[in-house]
């Protein structure tokens, strides 16, 4: 491409969602100019890592909607390129019976008519060894859910779009945006354009609609992702068919603990604690807050009997969390041919495809596939003016 090429769209931010975004729109023919700051592939923002839970134990239904159409987006992507992303395990949820959040999710499958199994106190042993339930905790089994490999993943859909004529630049931080009929954006490489630009830039998305004139209330946290030894190596092995499993809450928590069965680190176990501690994206390393381990230690000792309850690897991941945990799917409010995908809170990476998919629909001025009344940014505003 020459300096002077105008690109249909330039999406900034190389991790799941823009990858996914990319690959969208390369699919609809659209010239693509995908843009990351760092080297790909990289471990400093929320997408690396071998694994990732898929699932509809969700609390609003629409989440489970949009994973009808996920599921099927994830297998077209391994077909067209021949490899594996998904791996189904079942997701074990357990909760406080009176919980209402509990009661939604089992809802929420049952609704959906998601195939799952309902363990009793008496057989939920049997079903599932080495794992104490609590007292007044009732336990389910959602069938279809599983991991996604997400380093995998990422690499799959960038080579993907590549496939289709994509280009990416890596290395290229994105130092200014100027809006207009054709959007203009400096990196530290290069200057580009195009008709329109997405920018699904994770834990830095602030940063960059601060060229906007836009501020979203987002906080980023450093996440301590923790693997557990299992004291008889195999006990919580994926081969050995232990299910994904979500805590919604505990006697040590009203956050969710979640863990994934063996598989990327022989003999460990990742358990990790849904939330973590206010960071800046660039200095994480600063952030060394682990009072969420000790929960992580305690919840283990009583439930995971076969676990060392100290942890032997630990590593960190960023979530970008809007104040409902709900994603940011729009269109910039004073530029519309700025698309912002943000907030995944957390629980993004297993829509990537869809996320990619509707993206593409904004950026393209298309009616886009689902209501995204839940992801429009006007409702942070609505809440502020409630407020006062
Ligand atoms: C520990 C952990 C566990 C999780 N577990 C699950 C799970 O089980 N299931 C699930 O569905 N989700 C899960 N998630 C959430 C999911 O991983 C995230 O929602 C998702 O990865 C967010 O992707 P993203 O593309 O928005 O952000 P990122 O992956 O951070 O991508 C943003 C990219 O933009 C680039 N960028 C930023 N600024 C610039 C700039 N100025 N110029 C150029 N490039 C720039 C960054 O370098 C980065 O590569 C988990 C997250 C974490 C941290
Ligand atoms: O999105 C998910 O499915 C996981 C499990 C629960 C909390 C963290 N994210």
């Amino acid at each position: 491409m020459s300096a002077d090429t105008v690109y249909d769209c330039i999406v900034i931010g190389a991790g799941v969602q823009g990858s996914f975004t990319a690959y969208h729109l390369a699919k609809k023919n659209k010239k693509t100019l995908l843009l990351e700051q760092f080297v790909l592939p990289h471990s400093r923002g929320s997408s690396h890592g071998q694994t990732r839970v898929i699932r509809k134990a969700y609390d609003q239904e629409f989440y489970a909607h949009m994973l009808d159409e996920c599921y099927k987006l994830w297998a077209q992507i391994e077909k067209e390129a021949g490899v594996r992303l998904y791996r189904q395990t079942g997701l074990l949820v357990m909760g406080p019976e009176n919980s209402r959040y509990y009661e939604l999710v089992k809802n929420t499958l049952q609704k959906n008519k998601v195939p799952m199994v309902a363990l009793t106190r008496e057989n939920f042993s049997k079903h599932i060894p080495l794992v104490n339930l609590d007292e007044g905790h009732g336990a389910v089994v959602e069938i279809p859910a599983g991991i996604l490999y997400a380093d995998r993943a990422v690499k799959t859909a960038q080579g993907q779009f590549q496939k289709l004529g994509g280009v990416i630049r890596d290395n290229a931080m994105v130092t200014d945006i100027k809006p207009g009929p054709l959007v203009t954006v400096v990196t530290s490489s290069g200057v580009y354009r195009a008709k329109s630009l997405v920018i699904t830039a994770g834990p830095w998305t602030n940063r960059l609609l601060a060229h906007t004139g836009l501020e979203l209330p987002l906080e980023v946290e450093k996440i301590n992702v923790c693997y557990w030894k299992e004291k008889v190596p195999g006990s919580y092995n994926i081969k050995n068919r232990f299910p994904c499993f979500i805590q919604t809450e505990c006697q040590d928590t009203k956050e969710h603990i979640y863990g994934l069965p063996s598989n990327e680190y022989p003999g460990l176990m990742k358990v990790c604690f849904h939330a973590g501690f206010e960071t800046d994206p660039d200095h994480r390393d600063k952030q060394k807050n682990t009072s969420d381990i000790d929960i992580l230690q305690r919840y283990i000792a009583r439930c995971f009997p076969g676990l060392d309850p100290q942890p032997a690897v630990v590593e960190s991941c960023l979530y970008t969390l809007t104040p409902d945990r709900n994603f940011v799917l729009d269109h910039h409010p004073a530029y519309s041919n700025i698309v912002i995908g943000a907030g995944f809170s957390g629980h993004g990476f297993k829509f990537g495809p869809i996320i990619g998919k509707l993206l593409s629909e904004l950026s393209l001025g298309e009616v886009p596939s689902y209501d995204l009344s839940p992801f429009k940014i006007r409702r942070f505003h609505e809440k502020t003016k409630s407020a006062l």
